[in-house]
């Protein structure tokens, strides 16, 4: 039977799967602390073999008819699968006919690693040939015989023999049922229930056919029967035998879906390897597969973006966050490093949670209340936005002198835009601002024309508060990445310090050498390796990404920063419906954007352990209302001014090594309230470069996109993430 799934289908599912399986983190050791108990993620993803060769070609899933999942399939296999006699013989598995969920949902729910353990009944077919279902319940019958023998000698009675035969048959189909569902992603669940294992309690037989033993092919039973209805009946009336193959069909299998990796699921969809050919052919990279240079990046992130769903939900109905720690704010003072150079081991895990599978980490600028600086000098960003657009709206004269966005002026550079450009009827405005390094102005300068002194310095401000903390995450993520890849560790390199003393509890230097084959390197060497992952990730943050200021011996970074800070309005007058994408799906060529939460919410970033747009900023104003549930600071600040969403960018994936996708964000405006936000977009200083041994350690350790980067100027790099296949890019 032909494959019923379209090339097509099967990638827009999985595509909307983030690259777990690239994220190393189970390797993951932060100063001794095993990750896999941190993240419970590699632990769930099993992989499995099929029971013998001949089953590589095996099941097609077969959705119900009615089934409202989207994947396509044939009339014609519809027939098929309802005419038993074509069923029987063949492989394949469907959920039984009064379960609602479609291929998608089980594909999805194996895909979520399995959150909803919930049963789904199949309905399987099974060719006993290539299940070795002769051969196998020839053993099984054998050692039942065994057993028998020694209560009764070798006088079975006749009675008990048949019951032998019975569960031989049973058995041996209950096995090939299991290993077919194993091998498609589904593990038979039959509880704590006893009952459940006897004989045909598992599963409710059809039919069973018996084989040639030497063609394979369809035989009478000894009645002439060309099929049975049960065990007993091919036992009776055929008289099966132990060793004979046999096919069925069995209805009402309760399994569940089991987690699987990607490569698992593919084999499964895909067994001959058709459709992979076909997505190499189309240039498709697929989700099992490194992104292994820019051009992989450029084409994974288009990817990405278009699996995304495009419909848009209100406030009420849209996902506000789960239960996984990654979801949880986190303090602006979390971000800095321990005294002793190493990263905070519980900072480390809840960013690479936060931005690796949820697309965004929120910060909280004032460590609930302890520091409150920080997030007045955002509500005075706020107070600026607001009253530029306010004059905006009003056609106040002012607005007329700011220029129409363009190339900054004397930068040299085409991608330093700044001024203002109005969209869709003026539905969505912008104000493109950047930092003039040589001076520190804001840029466009007629902007002070219509905000004043006191609304430019709210922006400068702000640019320095946003930017220091996207250099905090950046830091954190590239030095636990390097420390994931061990990239700085040298075996031996501290043996003089602790040549006399113990270095293991308990055990002397040289012990704990021999407890690693003398070749491992000890815990002082990964100690001193976290320390130097983090100081060179801290200088890679100072030096390649763009904070505005000047850097010392960098002649040519420019005179503009090319970290954008823009402001925008966000309305949705043109579509009819209450609430829709006015920022489609994309990622940003940035390290990281950093969106200060919005009084109205509408930002979305694609959670890839969810699968669904998840909205951050209900997520903050939650938090707010918690740790300030009366409303205390509001004569200070306005709640959402001490919270900064921050995303993580292309240029983070790469210092990532692929542990930290660029997430796929989009703005969704509802009819009735405008949105106003303040991005600031952190990109690659002009004339520095992505120096892999300075700043993330061995060469051997790089993977490639990595060896790619190295030694290319970063604004090499971010024009190469500008070729885009197609797609809307930042
Ligand atoms: O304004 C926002 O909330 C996000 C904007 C954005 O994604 C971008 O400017 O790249
Ligand atoms: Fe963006």
């Amino acid at each position: 039977m032909s494959s019923v799934i379209r090339c097509y289908d099967i990638w827009n599912i999985l595509f909307q799967h983030q690259r777990r399986n690239n994220l190393h983190l189970s390797k993951m050791r932060f100063t001794g602390a095993p990750i896999a108990a941190l993240f419970s993620l590699a632990t769930n993803v099993l992989s499995f073999a099929p029971p013998s060769s001949t089953t590589n070609q095996f099941l097609t899933y077969t959705p119900q008819t009615s089934s409202t999942s989207s994947l396509h399939q044939s009339s014609e296999e519809d027939g098929m699968m309802n005419n038993l006699d074509t069923a029987l013989g063949s492989n394949w598995m469907k959920p039984s006919p009064d379960e609602i969920s479609g291929i998608t949902t089980q594909i999805m729910s194996q895909l979520k690693n399995q959150k909803d353990k919930d049963t789904i009944y199949m309905d399987i077919g099974i060719g006993g040939k290539e299940f070795g279902t002769g051969p196998l319940s020839q053993r099984m019958y054998n050692v039942m015989i065994g057993v028998a023998q020694r209560n009764f000698g070798s006088n079975i009675p006749n009675e008990v023999n048949k019951m032998y035969l019975m569960y031989a048959m049973d058995a041996s189909a209950k096995e090939a049922v299991r290993a077919a569902m194993t091998n498609n992603g589904y593990e038979m669940d039959l509880g704590d229930d006893m009952a459940m294992q006897d004989v045909g309690a598992w599963g409710s037989v059809e039919a069973v056919q018996f084989l040639d033993p030497i063609t394979g092919k369809p035989i009478e039973g000894e009645d002439g029967s060309k099929s049975y209805s049960s065990w007993m009946d091919a036992i009776e009336k055929g008289k099966w035998m132990p060793g004979d193959g046999f096919s069925f069909v069995v209805r009402r299998v309760p399994s569940v879906a089991k987690a699987m990796d990607l490569t698992s699921i593919l084999n499964a969809l895909d067994p001959d390897g058709k459709l992979r050919e076909e997505a190499k052919e189309k240039g498709i990279l697929l989700p099992d597969e490194e992104v292994a240079s820019l051009q992989d990046l450029s084409v994974d992130c288009m990817q990405r973006v278009n699996a995304a769903p495009v419909d848009a939900l209100g406030e009420e109905n849209v996902f506000r966050g789960g239960e996984s720690k990654g979801y949880n704010v986190i303090s602006r003072g979390s971000l800095v490093r321990n005294a002793d150079g190493t990263e905070n081991g519980k900072t480390l895990m809840h960013v690479m949670d936060a931005l690796a599978n949820h697309g965004c980490l929120i910060v909280d600028l004032t460590n609930e209340d302890q520091k409150l600086d920080d997030a007045i000098t955002m509500s005075k960003m706020w107070n600026t936005v607001e009253n530029f657009f306010s004059k905006v709206l009003n056609n106040d004269s002012s607005v007329k002198g700011v220029p129409a966005m363009g190339i900054a002026k004397g930068v040299g550079s085409t991608t330093a835009m700044v001024g203002y450009a109005s969209f869709k009827d003026g539905d969505n405005q912008f104000l493109e601002t950047r930092i003039r390094r040589t001076d520190g102005a804001l840029l466009p300068e007629e902007t002070r024309a219509v905000v004043g002194d006191e609304g430019v310095d709210g922006m400068i401000d702000s640019f320095r508060i946003m930017s220091d903390v996207g250099k905090d995450i950046v830091r954190i993520v590239t030095a636990a990445s390097s420390i994931d890849a061990e990239a700085f560790v040298t075996a031996g390199s501290v043996v003089s310090e602790k040549s006399e003393g113990p270095s293991i509890a308990g055990l002397s230097f040289s012990e704990s050498l021999s407890f690693g084959n003398g070749e491992g390197p000890s815990e002082d060497d990964l100690l001193r390796g976290d320390i130097l992952a983090s100081d060179a990730a801290a200088l890679l943050a100072e030096e390649i990404m763009d904070d505005g200021k000047p850097l010392d011996g960098s002649p040519d970074e420019g005179a503009v920063s090319m970290s954008p800070h823009r402001i925008c309005r966000y309305s949705n007058g043109q579509s009819k419906k209450p609430n829709s994408e006015v920022f489609g799906a994309h990622t940003d060529t940035s390290f990281v954007t950093i969106v200060p939460a919005a009084a109205v919410s509408g930002l979305e970033v694609f959670d890839e352990d969810e699968l669904k747009w998840y909205r951050p900023e209900l997520k903050a104003r939650k938090h707010s209302k918690q740790i300030d549930p009366v409303g205390d600071m509001d004569d200070k600040f306005p709640w959402h001014s001490r919270y900064l969403i921050v995303m993580p960018g292309e240029l983070l994936q790469i210092c990532s090594r692929n542990n930290v996708p660029a997430v796929v964000h989009r703005v969704v405006a509802s009819s009735e309230k405008d949105r106003y936000s303040a991005p600031v977009l952190l990109r690659a200083r002009p004339g520095t470069k992505m120096l892999v041994e300075k700043y993330m350690g061995s060469l051997e350790n790089a993977d490639k996109l990595l060896l790619e980067c190295d030694g290319m100027k970063m604004e090499e790099i971010h024009d190469a993430l500008q070729v885009k296949p197609s797609g809307q890019k930042q």
